[in-house]
């Protein structure tokens, strides 16, 4: 999603003044003057929200409405669309995708209200919400298996710097200290829907988060003293110790951030869990190339099908999927919890049936923490508290079956979950829950406006009601017969519409039978039937309305108590949510791992990355599904302290045998352990890594005006500057973006570099086969090749990873392979023999004739004159224009001749 595009114009806008105004477009201009000038203003008119002036002009083209005139300001007419109510969601959804923001102007009385106050007064209105994409909560507005975070930049004066974010679909509320060269990488892991920076840095962090709407705000918002003091507002707390140690640029990215979440939920903020400060060093960091060329949560080309969490999400609930997209995005480097993690994962490898009765439970249990959320905002409707009570019973009934299990006890983190669902440790809670369980019909409709969704038996004025609703309408129904025997009109209806409530309808032909006959009173006449009421008719509707709004009323009181008792209960709610969602993931992994035979990783404290006979998820299951063969598992041994194994290992092969393959399963293997995940492997031990760079693939990155090899330079730079001896580094084929002297000079001081001064564990694979000396010279750096053999002529790779440098690189076998003409294929092994076979490849390259033996075949081209004539189109030709292009084709002719 990008914003950047209508909000850098929208902020230039301007509206009339109101002299000279009706009342009512008085009262619009002065929200228009009260809404953010970077949104939209839906003005609500009864069946319609409006949008008028420029705001309609810019919501017509994108929305591709119609754009019309309603009256006019100040001599000119003014330009107007709208967009139904009942219909909004879908265009709302559609502005956020397009990158606006909208303000929501709703009515705050019954226009009969205003009606009192004189027939010219305008029916109040205000903005109760301002929608934006960092903002939203309603389900068809949000991806289900995606986290919807907003974030909030703070950079102060002195240069230090912090990152704050939530997720109002789930309450959380986090921040960071940011040292200044983990920015990128903090921002990557965050992926936020929409970032609030002060208006001086909104254009570099568009193009550090170009998947994010940027919101500038001023700069006096990020002020640490004012956020401090908005914090324990909030929260309610005279000092916030008592939530962590805050640093002064959180506390201002924090405060900005909940200035902002104020004002666009306009005085209904966001039920958010206390902040909490994460330690700077708490999760691996992974660098945003890394990021984007592992393809861990979409693709290059942005999709989900084809990354890694596509390939080993086996969760059943949405909030298990995201749980599964943060434990990616941020690996943890805390051993108990990545241990605690792995025990659960074992412990429902082990015990399937518990796995099964998980899995099955759970698929029922829907998205209790968007749920509550939405409920907590006044937004949530019947059919969110059922569902979050059904979300809880199942997880009491889980409890259920684990203490009916023979399996001895479980291990802490599923045990932590198990008690944080168990009704029967909160008595409140299981009372509620029973409660709405009993309140709700069995199917409750997602809104609470019409009622119907109370259980009959709940309540016993509302049955009453009902009955007396229900009972009238009988009665209504019973007339028809009545007043049919009494005019002797077989043929008489009663029918109701919001005009004349229930009515009589004749035919024109047998209006005589009623007219001026009591108890019938004419009321209408139309072109073929005739309309009457009588006064039991009239007494009966006023029973029926007056029971049936009460009714509603008494339902809307009713699901009132029940999300007041909710609300009270959120921290409960929420952390037992969230303990589902953990279930959900530890009992999906093992899923996954039982299904792709994966196994659990020994992590510790050590340097040494030992895996054996590893695998990359997504080529495994990519080579599977289109039946090419099976995957080769291949080991990988490092060691940082260089005494085990080689800290550096040289990778080579022809291209396309699976060099980049196994550096990224590698990587993905070390980034699913410390998620706390079983890995795609016979065995792995992984020392933990603190950072993790990769530069695999290139790419231009033309946002910022860099050709590729500039890109692959800033990044190898960033490497050979920042990593230290905790860092994994996978390196691919640097220096190729240039001439061969120049990159080969690069690719080896990279390596030296990396081996003497970062000492960290690394793969660097390469065409340079002058680098695989290196092994020699370096004590800590080896070498290892993907193997390939030559069979009946053709090339053929194993995928086979064995020590020692490759003997040759095939690239001209890979380029027939890959379907170069026959005659280009010659000529290369040609000029590759002459440069093999001399020691100075320019003196090689100045022998080689220009035209030698090998000279291509020209291939078949059509003329000139044949192009030409193709693209004539002959009934199309005046007799002159024929003529003429006769003259043509042949000068074209002769030309060629
Ligand atoms: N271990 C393996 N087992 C089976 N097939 C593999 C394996 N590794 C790679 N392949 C197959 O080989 C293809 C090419 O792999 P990869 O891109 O890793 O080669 P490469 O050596 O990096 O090539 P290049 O040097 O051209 O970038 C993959 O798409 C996959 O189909």
């Amino acid at each position: 999603m990008s914003t950047s595009a209508p909000s850098d114009s929208m902020m230039d806008r301007t509206f009339p003044d109101p002299e000279g105004a009706t009342p009512m477009m008085a009262q619009f201009l002065d929200l228009r003057a009260q809404a953010p000038m970077d949104a939209l203003l839906f003005y609500r008119m009864g069946d319609f929200y409006e949008l008028f002036f420029d705001d309609a002009v810019r919501a017509a083209e994108a929305l591709d409405i119609a754009l019309t005139k309603r009256g006019e300001h100040q001599g000119e007419k003014i330009a107007m669309c709208g967009v139904p109510v009942h219909n909004a969601q879908a265009y709302l959804s559609r502005l956020i995708k397009a990158g606006f923001k909208v303000a929501v102007g709703e009515q705050m009385e019954d226009p009969a209200e205003a009606k009192k106050r004189g027939s010219k007064s305008v029916v109040r209105r205000a903005i109760t919400r301002i929608v934006t994409p960092g903002t939203l909560t309603e389900d068809d507005l949000l991806d289900a298996r995606q986290a919807n975070r907003i974030g909030a930049l703070a950079r102060l004066a002195n240069g230090d710097m912090a990152l704050a974010w939530a997720d109002v679909s789930e309450g959380l509320f986090q921040s960071i200290a940011l040292p200044a060269d983990a920015l990128e990488a903090e921002l990557a892991a965050l992926n936020p829907a929409e970032i609030l920076v002060a208006d001086e840095d909104a254009k570099t962090v568009s193009i550090l988060c170009p998947g994010s709407a940027v919101t500038a705000r001023a700069r006096a918002k990020f002020d640490p003293a004012s956020g401090d003091r908005r914090l324990r507002q909030r929260f309610e707390v005279q000092t916030l110790e008592s939530f962590g140690d805050f640093s002064k640029a959180e506390l201002a990215a924090l405060g900005c951030l909940l200035d902002y979440l104020e004002l666009t939920q306009a005085g209904a903020p966001a039920k958010l869990s206390a902040p909490v400060s994460i330690a700077a060093g708490a999760a691996m960091a992974i660098d945003p190339a890394a990021r984007v060329s592992l393809e861990i949560e979409r693709t290059m080309s942005g999709s989900r099908k084809g990354s890694l969490i596509d390939a080993i999400d086996e969760t059943v609930t949405a909030p298990g999927a995201r749980l599964l997209a943060e434990r990616l995005a941020r690996p943890a480097m805390d051993l108990s919890s990545i241990h605690a993690r792995l025990d659960a994962v074992q412990f429902f490898l082990d015990a399937r049936n518990l796995r099964e009765s998980v899995r099955a439970r759970l698929k029922r249990a829907g998205d209790p923490a968007r749920a509550l959320s939405r409920l907590c905002l006044g937004r949530g409707g019947p059919r969110d508290a059922l569902q979050l009570a059904r979300a809880l019973r199942e997880g009491e009934r889980l409890n259920g079956d684990f203490s009916q299990s023979p399996l001895s006890s479980p291990p802490d983190a599923v045990a932590r979950a198990l008690e944080a669902v168990s009704l029967a440790a909160r008595p409140d809670l299981a009372a509620l829950v029973q409660d709405v369980e009993w309140a709700m019909i069995e199917e409750p409709p997602l809104l609470v406006r019409d009622g119907g969704f109370v259980q009959t038996g709940w309540a016993p004025d509302l049955d009453e009601l009902r009955k007396l609703r229900d009972d009238s309408r009988r009665i209504v129904a019973g007339l028809q017969k009545t007043y049919a025997d009494e005019s002797g009109v077989a043929a008489l209806k009663v029918k109701h519409n919001n005009v004349l409530g229930y009515f009589i309808e004749v035919s024109a032909k047998n209006a005589d039978a009623l007219m001026g006959r009591e108890p019938f009173i004419h009321r209408q006449t139309l072109a073929n039937a005739v309309r009457f009421s009588t006064p039991e008719l009239g007494e009966l509707e006023a029973k029926i309305a007056s029971a049936g709004d009460r009714a509603v009323a008494l339902e809307l009181e009713i699901f009132e108590g029940l999300r007041d008792r909710l609300e009270a209960l959120s921290g409960q709610v929420r952390d037992a949510a969230r303990a589902l969602a953990e279930l959900d993931l530890a009992s999906a992994n093992a899923q996954w791992a039982e299904r792709a035979a994966a196994t659990r990783p020994v992590v510790d404290d050590s340097c040494v990355f030992e895996i054996e006979a590893g695998r990359h998820p997504v080529v495994e299951n990519a080579l599977r599904r289109n039946s090419d063969g099976r995957f080769t598992p291949n080991t990988c041994a490092l060691d940082g302290a260089g005494k085990a194994h080689a800290r550096l290992l040289l990778v080579t092969g022809p291209n396309m045998a699976g060099k980049s393959t196994f550096l990224r399963q590698n990587a993905l293997i070390a980034i699913l352990a410390q998620a706390g995940l079983f890995v795609p492997a016979g065995s792995a031990r992984i020392g933990l890594v603190d950072r993790l760079f990769s530069r695999v693939g290139a790419a231009d990155d033309l946002a910022r005006g860099r050709s590729t090899f500039m890109a692959e330079m800033i990044e190898t730079a960033a490497i050979l500057n920042q990593a230290g001896p905790r860092a994994l580094v996978i390196l691919d084929e640097i220096g190729r973006g240039t001439s061969t002297y120049d990159g080969l000079s690069i690719a080896w001081a990279a390596v030296e570099h990396l081996h003497g001064v970062n000492r960290c564990r690394a793969l660097f694979a390469t065409h340079y086969h002058e680098l695989t000396r290196l092994a020699d010279e370096l004590e800590a750096c080896g070498n290892v090749s993907l193997k390939a053999k030559e069979w009946k002529g053709e090339l053929v790779f194993l995928h086979e990873v064995q020590p020692g440098p490759a003997d040759r690189s095939y690239g001209v076998e890979v380029a027939k392979r890959a379907g170069l003409p026959r005659a280009a294929v010659a000529r290369a092994k040609e000029i590759l023999k002459r440069l093999e076979s001399d020691d100075a490849p320019a003196s090689a390259l100045a022998d080689l004739p220009l035209f030698s033996a090998a000279a291509p075949e020209p291939e078949a081209r059509p003329s000139e004159v044949e192009d030409r004539l193709r693209s004539i189109d002959p009934d199309g030709l005046t007799p002159r224009e024929a003529h003429e292009l006769l003259y043509a084709l042949k000068t074209l002719a002769d030309k060629s001749g």
